[in-house]
């Protein structure tokens, strides 16, 4: 039921849990009257605030909140945030500092969108009922980082923000175009079909988003562009965009497998773990997440333990870069200690697994490929990164501008070029943003804002 009061005013709030971040946006719809009639804008909602809290897995979290003032934005706030220890406490920050800092009356937000790694079946956005917050509870134990997380930013909001309507906008929505083959499993397929076991994909609002603004960068409609994009952060993967539709993704039935992260395996041989702990079937008795999530040590090891905080103890892959580069001349000597060799293995492994997916989908699209993409904490800021990638994708005629490469952060706008092939292949970076995705989606649904619903 909507607040009517509410939905006149017009506010949309956009939270984002990820696997170590909350980033939250507030908006305002730009057209009051006609809502729906700005389907044609990339960003139909103007943007009111934004905030962000790192590091809720390596505390102390870090804490920005800045006023977008006419588009330009104020000098961010940044602090780091001893209290915060998980999303629920993060997002009762937040709203302690939206009181104190923001002019908002809190029951103007009509709407309260929330990323859902996990939908399962779901594949369009679910106001949040008794059955919907069951359905993806039951789907926390497929998004042990995520799913739980979510669901204890919604229950905040119940109780926080009671005029407005929660909704839940799902990350493996994009993906459901995935071809069956390709998101089968080479297992038994009745076990497979009763139990769901398949791959559906995730950081499906970040491709949505990306596919949107490379459209209208490049001004070509969506179901024109094959695409390879790369969503690299705490959580990495890749996509394969073929005419516009998602065709292959590196995560699978949950969002463990396919890249390594911050703290995860990424695909290792499923029998590994069985040699790594002869525990790997037992019960988790982690029970650090606000919501009962029910996990394996296996999944616990591979989900939380792992990846590069496990080779370099930091979950910071710009630390990684940074002290792989002041190690580089022992490295290369030969004469490094494991301590200093660590960082360029963790690096080395990242990348490695990068071009498996990059080489794997560039053959799948035929080479009918007009642009990869780099996107995500890493991909956005990783200069060196995005230079060894490149740098390898010569093979395939990309190239990259070495200067635009470096000045990515000068540049303003959601996509920045950074190179273009003689035969057109073009090397971009995109900024993405999971919580305008949510907010315009919200923005262009009716039933959302008529006085009836
Ligand atoms: N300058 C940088 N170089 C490389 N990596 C960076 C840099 N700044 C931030 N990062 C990485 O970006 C990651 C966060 O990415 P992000 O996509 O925001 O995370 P999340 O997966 O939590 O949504 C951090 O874990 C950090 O490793
Ligand atoms: C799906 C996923 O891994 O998300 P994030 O990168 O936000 O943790
Ligand atoms: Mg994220």
């Amino acid at each position: 039921m909507v607040n009517t009061q509410a939905s006149r005013k017009g506010l949309i709030l956009s939270v984002n849990a990820g696997s170590s971040s909350l980033k939250i946006s507030l908006y305002r719809l730009k057209s009051q009257t006609a809502p729906p009639d700005v389907s044609s804008e990339l960003e139909p909602v103007e943007l009111l605030l934004v905030s962000s809290i790192s590091n809720i897995s390596a505390p102390p979290a870090s804490f920005t909140f800045s006023l977008a003032a006419h588009g330009s934005g104020r000098e961010a706030k940044k602090e780091p945030v001893n209290s915060i220890h998980d999303h629920t406490s993060a997002f009762a920050h937040f709203l302690d500092y939206l009181k104190k800092e923001a002019s908002i009356d809190r029951s103007e937000i009509a709407h309260v969108c929330h990323r859902v790694v996990h939908g399962g079946d779901y594949f369009h956005p679910e106001v949040i009922t008794k059955e919907s917050y069951k359905h993806i509870e039951r789907l926390s134990d497929l998004a042990p980082l995520h799913n739980g997380a979510a669901l204890s930013v919604m229950k905040a909001c119940i109780d926080a923000l009671p005029n407005s309507q929660s909704i839940a906008y799902f990350d493996t929505s994009f993906h459901r175009p995935i071809p069956h083959h390709i998101a089968s499993y080479a297992i038994d397929q009745t076990i497979a079909k009763k139990r769901g076991l398949k791959k559906y994909g995730f950081h499906g609002l970040s491709y949505a988003y990306i596919l949107r603004a490379v459209s209208t960068h490049l001004k070509r409609g969506p179901n024109t562009l094959n695409l390879i994009v790369m969503h690299l952060g705490s959580g990495a993967s890749v996509c394969a965009i073929k005419e516009g539709k998602s065709m292959d993704t590196s995560m699978g039935l949950t969002p463990l497998t396919g890249l390594p992260g911050a703290t995860r395996s990424g695909g290792v041989d499923p029998s590994l773990i069985f040699h790594y702990t002869n525990l790997a079937g037992r019960m988790s008795h982690d029970r650090s997440a606000a919501v009962d999530i029910h996990v394996t040590r296996a999944e616990e090891i591979l989900n939380k333990q792992s990846g590069w905080k496990a080779i370099t103890g930091t979950t910071d892959f710009g630390e990684v870069v940074k002290n792989m580069k002041t190690n580089q001349e022992k490295v290369d000597a030969g004469t490094a200690s494991e301590d200093e060799a660590k960082w360029k293995l963790a690096y080395d492994l990242f990348v490695d697994r990068i071009y498996d997916f990059v080489g794997g989908y560039y053959l799948k699209l035929g080479g009918r490929v007009n642009a990869i993409v780099f996107s995500g904490g890493i991909g956005e800021r990783s200069v060196e990164l995005r230079q060894t990638i490149v740098a390898q994708m010569a093979c395939l005629s990309f190239k990259l501008d070495g200067e635009k490469n470096a000045s990515v952060d000068k540049e303003d706008g959601a996509v920045v070029d950074i190179g273009v092939s003689d035969d057109g292949h073009q090397v971009l970076v995109c900024r993405t943003d999971e919580q305008m995705e949510m907010a315009r989606e919200c923005s262009l649904e009716k039933k959302f804002w008529s006085d009836e619903s």
